[in-house]
């Protein structure tokens, strides 16, 4: 299996919106119950797309204002960015629109956003509604917000489901492979015409299953 093709990943959105556990869950297979604030945190993983895996580099970021300053470090050379929001609690995804839709465009313009709605669990638990006395966010709220970054939606719970999260790596990762596979289109083309229109073969990874939605001003992927 060829597995020449590296992308990054960064991970942001409002402190303890479940980012860690995210990338825990999928990189180390394992969920951290404590909580622990993140400054920064690299992870490795990889992804099999058909034939070719995919070498995965895995930011991680602090959600704390107190680092807006240096949360920026992260974004150079991202090939998409997760949007994180916790399903539990509304104001989260009120950042995503507030704050993290305008703090990515700014510092990694062109690259993938995808929304992922965190603690999946928490939407129907009894216990944390009665807590929080707040409603939880539905999937159409997420859905909406998602249409308004031109992203796609995907909700997932670490606690509870491994599989949630895995969707959300083949989605990012058929993301950032397909943007690679564009750049590298374009550099060859470019590349041909300089060569006096001599031609030339362009390789791309088999992009199986992944969709392409329009809508009238984006493409959703
Ligand atoms: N019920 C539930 N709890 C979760 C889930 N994901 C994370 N948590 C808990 O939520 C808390 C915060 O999770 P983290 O993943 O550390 O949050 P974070 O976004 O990385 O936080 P910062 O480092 O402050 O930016 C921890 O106590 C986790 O155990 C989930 O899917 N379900």
């Amino acid at each position: 299996m060829d597995s020449d093709v590296k992308c990054k990943i960064v991970v942001v959105g409002d402190s303890q919106c479940g980012k860690t556990a995210l990338l825990s869950v999928f990189a180390k297979d394992c969920f951290p119950e404590c909580y622990a604030p993140t400054v920064f945190e690299n992870y490795t993983a990889s992804f099999d797309l058909d034939i070719q895996r995919v070498e995965l580099r895995l930011w991680d970021t602090s959600g704390s204002p107190y680092y807006d300053n240096v949360r920026p470090l992260s974004y150079p050379d991202a090939d998409a960015v997760l949007i994180c929001f916790d399903i539990s609690r509304p104001e989260t995804l009120d950042s995503v629109l507030k704050k993290w839709r305008y703090e990515v465009e700014e510092f990694c313009p062109n690259t993938k956003m995808l929304l992922v709605g965190c603690k999946l669990d928490l939407r129907t638990d009894l216990f944390t509604r009665s807590h929080t006395r707040q409603t939880p966010v539905s999937y159409d709220q997420g859905f909406n917000t998602a249409r308004q970054l031109c992203a796609p939606y995907l909700e997932c719970s670490s606690l509870q489901s491994e599989n949630s999260i895995r969707d959300i790596f083949h989605m990012a990762t058929l993301a950032c492979v397909s943007k690679n596979s564009k750049n590298s289109k374009r550099r060859k083309s470019r590349a041909n015409k300089r060569m006096s229109h001599s031609g030339g073969d362009v390789s791309a990874v088999s992009m199986a299953g992944y969709q392409q939605t329009k809508t009238k001003s984006c493409a959703i992927m």
